[in-house]
């Protein structure tokens, strides 16, 4: 959100005048043939108006009516780990930051980093959520929409989220989890397996699956533009008009 300051108003005013005030003093010449008088009215006119071109863009500034606050939206991506919430998810904020928006972009790795005493338990995730959900409610009380990516993988903790924000569009990342398996370099799928990780979802955790999600990318079906064209084009016909 942007706040016009008194000077920017007082920069516009003089750009404008300059503008107006020669075309003032070619009419007055056309009209009268006397230069003397041409640019005397323009004098008079460029030192009224400017006065009255700042106090009118400040009186404007003060009145709300006509002023529309922005509604804020959070589009909550959910999938397995490696499904593309991040990519998908990264690609879609950059797209909605061209529209001058107040948006912010939440990710499970920098959350995690800032409350790391937090694991992977149901009770865990749970908590974990709640926190998430009063960060965007806060976030939202301000204008700003978020996108968001976890794994979130119980129907319980998204209700919650729904329940605490305002405008939530769930996007349902859906992978099969041998494609999430193949596009996973760090081979976290595979620690799991051997047991390294415990409560990993899609190995020794369950997903539950959105049955409600406004929208649902298939990416062993659209790829990483076509779903973020997707996605954008809701936010725009439902929000950003
Ligand atoms: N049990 C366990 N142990 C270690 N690491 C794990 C575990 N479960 C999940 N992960 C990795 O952490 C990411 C999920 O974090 P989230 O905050 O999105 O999870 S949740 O929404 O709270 O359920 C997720 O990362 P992404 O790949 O970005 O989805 C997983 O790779
Ligand atoms: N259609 C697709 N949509 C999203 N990601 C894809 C797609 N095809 C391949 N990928 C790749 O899969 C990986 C997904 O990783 P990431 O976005 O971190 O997933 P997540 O955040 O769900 O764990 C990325 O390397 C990405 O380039």
């Amino acid at each position: 959100m942007f706040k016009e300051t008194n000077a920017r108003s007082l920069f516009k005013g003089i750009s404008w005048r300059i503008l107006a005030t020669t075309t003032t003093i070619i009419l007055v010449y056309m009209f009268f043939n006397r230069l003397d008088l041409a640019i005397i009215a323009g004098i008079i006119e460029t030192i009224l108006k400017v006065a009255l071109y700042w106090g009118h863009e400040r009186v404007w500034h003060k009145i709300r009516w006509g002023k529309k606050r922005i509604e804020p939206f959070n589009l909550w991506f959910t999938g397995l780990p490696l499904s593309g919430k991040t990519t998908i998810a990264d690609a879609v904020f950059k797209e909605l930051n061209k529209l001058q928006i107040p948006i912010e972009r939440l990710d499970s790795k920098d959350i995690r980093d800032v409350v790391p005493d937090i694991g992977f338990s149901r009770k865990d995730r749970n908590i974990h959520m709640k926190r998430i959900g009063h960060l965007i409610k806060t976030l939202q009380n301000n204008s700003i929409s978020t996108v968001a990516s976890f794994v979130s993988p119980y129907r319980e903790s998204r209700k919650t989220i729904r329940e605490m924000v305002k405008n939530n569009i769930v996007v349902y990342i859906k992978a099969n989890i041998e494609t999430c398996k193949k596009r996973d370099r760090k081979g976290k799928y595979e620690k799991a397996t051997k047991g390294e990780y415990q409560n990993f979802t899609g190995v020794n955790d369950i997903y539950e699956e959105p049955q409600h999600a406004e929208i649902t990318i298939d990416t062993d079906k659209l790829s990483v533009d076509e779903a973020t064209k997707i996605i954008v084009k809701y936010v725009k016909k439902n929000y950003v008009k």
